[in-house]
């Protein structure tokens, strides 16, 4: 069985140059593009296999990033933007013409995640951004239609790319949540 993840990973995942600065990230439509500027690198780059997040057509996992939220600026065609779910932790505002999540952003001041602006860095119409260096949400594919029985192979698949697969987020980004947490509770 050929296992596709996403097609920016599906050939190997290729790294990022280390100096990125920034770019700008395009939505799909043949014409009044939305354009989302973002100033530097992406962090915490990954695979989610989540439904909520945006995947091309075709694709089981989302490659999603963040940034700091005021690095994130809308350049062009910002009327066509519309928020999928304003109930959402993460607010995803979407193109209305095409579908595409062009940002998505925590307004909850509380939320161990505040500050950060997530996006798809296959959208930079530059290369170099840092390249995904884990799989969050794996199990929750099954969501959206994947057989139980083919979790094996994508997960193995995954770990072939160096894409580490864990069913909620990698332990680096749950001890950021939990220490977040912990902090909130003592103050
Ligand atoms: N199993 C659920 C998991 C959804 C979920 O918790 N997604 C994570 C990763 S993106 C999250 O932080 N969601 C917050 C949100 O979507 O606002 C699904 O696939 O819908
Ligand atoms: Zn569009
Ligand atoms: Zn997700």
């Amino acid at each position: 069985m050929t296992v596709h993840i996403h097609p920016s990973v599906d050939n190997g995942v290729k790294q990022g140059s280390g100096s990125f600065a920034g770019g700008t990230l395009v939505c799909k439509c043949a014409d009044k593009k939305v354009k989302v500027g973002v100033k530097g690198d992406v962090a915490h780059n990954h695979a989610c296999g989540c439904t909520k997040c945006w995947k091309p057509a075709g694709a089981t996992f989302s490659v999603v990033a963040v940034v700091p939220r005021e690095n994130v600026t809308v350049l062009e065609n910002g009327d066509k933007l519309k928020i999928v779910d304003s109930a959402a932790v993460i607010q995803r505002h979407a193109c209305t013409g095409c579908g595409t999540h062009m940002y998505g952003r925590i307004e909850n001041k509380g939320h161990p995640f505040y500050g950060l602006d997530f996006i798809h860095p296959e959208l930079f119409q530059e290369s170099g951004s840092a390249a995904p260096g884990f799989a969050a949400f794996v199990s929750s594919v099954i969501e959206s239609g994947v057989k139980p029985a083919d979790m094996a192979g994508i997960r193995s698949r995954l770990k072939e790319l160096g894409l580490e697969p864990y069913d909620c987020l990698s332990p680096a980004l749950m001890d950021a949540i939990a220490t977040h947490v912990a902090k909130s509770k003592a103050a």
